[in-house]
């Protein structure tokens, strides 16, 4: 049909509206000479100049289409179309997931839904996608049963952005995975990559300004299956874990949710030999005022306790959040997956050392140099809790080795590179003890035998 037959008297479009987005209107004469006449829902009316036939409003979908589970069955699927359709469906009829042919559209709720209990899982069993209200259930079930069927690897990609309920989505699907696919050993394998999920949220997760549990890498978990499709073993490979978040968090952020889990703990009086002491009282530590990374390394009089790695952000907190209670629950979860309490000490070691690294206060030195006073509390923590000679940590925090055809030089380092090389030390402890932990996840996920095919989920 050409515009003309489109945009006649009485046609349905969406004009753009600075607060509404979109707002819906009514032609109130044919289209031409460049005037698209419209009266709004609220009968004003308007008369909108276009330049071309491309800058014509888009055209609304009929009525019976309105709330289609499906995008691509909508006559228009421009954005108006879609996200009106996603509005009704998610306003008017609780309905959080849409198709979009294979692709699966989720709307975070922000609430608990009844819809992921053992029936649900149940009820979308053997269905193919197209039968039932959309859902993750449906999806996994897709991928499940394409793996059957056509004797294929199969992958979901779960995509969007920061607090959009990816991880939520992808722990559904695994969920559903473990529900429908019991390990067929007594290595409970899907209990295993369940209990893997509060470590990777203490040592991975942070509260940010748009999620108050966003995780900070990509996380990619092949679950692998048996020639009877029962779950075997999985693997995790992780991505881009934002190493910055350990020196440096911005206004309302937190650090990694581990640090404030030990801290929490400690002041319950665990751990006292981490010397995780008061500051771990984050109102204290609200106090501090929003201070950048170089003169924040030195801690201002009377915040000498304090942590600078997790006081940046200035919010300790977060509503219905109890660390202490997620500490014992991080420790449980380590025990499930063979980090036993020795393991788990030697990490809480060297977590509590990066905390104290960030203390140590740097200074001037004569020159272009850096020093360290020697009375510096937080240096002799770290090197108790690392074991690293104190005057060794001393020299290297504030000097650098220069490498020069067969000679070796020490260089002094300014006040400003020694407080970075400091900052980059503490990233790349944390980034090789993740590291070390995924790995030895891993360890317990490995399947025994070569896996027959795999299903991996990608939440990035
Ligand atoms: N299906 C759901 N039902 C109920 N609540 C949900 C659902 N999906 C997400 N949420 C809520 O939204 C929050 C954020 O979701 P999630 O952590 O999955 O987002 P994300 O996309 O992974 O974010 P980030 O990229 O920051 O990690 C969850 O903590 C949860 O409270």
């Amino acid at each position: 049909m050409s515009v003309r037959e489109l945009y006649v008297k009485g046609a349905r479009v969406w004009i753009p509206d600075p607060d509404q987005v979109w707002r819906c209107a009514e032609l109130t004469k044919d289209y031409k000479n460049n005037i698209v006449a419209v009266v709004y829902d609220d009968a004003q009316t308007e008369d909108l100049v276009v330049k071309n036939d491309e800058e014509l409003p888009p055209l609304r979908n009929p009525d019976i289409l309105i709330g289609e589970n499906d995008l691509t069955s909508l006559s228009y699927l421009h954005e108006p179309a879609v996200l009106y359709n996603l509005q009704v469906r998610f306003c008017n009829q609780n309905a959080i997931y849409t198709y979009c042919g294979i692709v699966l559209v989720a709307i975070n709720p922000y609430d608990e839904m009844p819809i992921y209990g053992p029936d649900t899982i149940s009820a979308y069993r053997g269905h193919s996608m197209g039968d039932l209200d959309p859902h993750i259930f449906a999806v996994a079930e897709e991928a499940f049963t394409q793996m059957e069927r056509e004797n294929k690897d199969q992958s979901i990609i779960v995509s969007g952005e920061s607090g959009a309920g990816k991880t939520v989505s992808a722990k559904y699907a695994m969920r559903y995975f473990a529900t429908i696919s019991g390990s067929d050993s007594e290595t409970q394998i899907e209990k295993k990559i369940l209990a893997s999920n509060p470590i990777m949220e203490a040592i991975g997760n942070a509260k940010t300004t748009r999620n108050d549990n966003s995780s900070r890498f990509g996380k990619y978990i092949e679950l692998d299956f048996t020639p009877s499709y029962s779950i075997m073993g999985a693997n995790m490979r992780t991505y881009l874990l934002e190493k910055s978040r350990v020196v440096f968090q911005a206004p309302d952020e937190r650090n990694y949710h581990i640090f404030y889990q030990l801290c929490s703990a400690a002041e319950q009086g665990k751990l006292p030999h981490l010397k995780l002491r008061k500051p771990m009282r984050f109102h204290y530590l609200n106090q501090g005022l929003q201070e950048g990374p170089m003169v924040a390394s030195k801690p201002r009089k009377g915040h000498q306790d304090n942590f600078h790695y997790l006081k940046q952000g200035s919010s300790p907190h977060i509503d219905g959040v109890d660390d202490a209670e997620d500490f014992i629950e991080t420790c449980k979860a380590f025990s499930l997956l063979g980090i036993n309490e020795g393991m788990q000490e030697q990490i809480f070691r060297i977590l509590a050392g990066i905390l104290h690294l960030g203390n140590v206060v740097l200074e001037e030195g004569n020159g272009d140099s850096s020093a360290i006073s020697t009375g510096d509390k937080s240096l002799k923590t770290v090197s108790e809790l690392l074991g690293i000679d104190l005057e060794d940590i001393r020299k290297w925090l504030c000097n650098r080795k220069i490498v020069s055809g067969r000679e070796v030089f020490t260089k002094p380092m300014t006040l400003t590179e020694a407080v970075f090389s400091r900052d980059a030390l503490s990233k790349h402890i944390y980034a090789k003890l993740f590291d070390w932990i995924v790995t030895q996840i891993n360890k317990c996920f490995a399947a025994k035998a070569k896996p027959y095919r795999f299903i991996g989920v990608l939440d990035i």
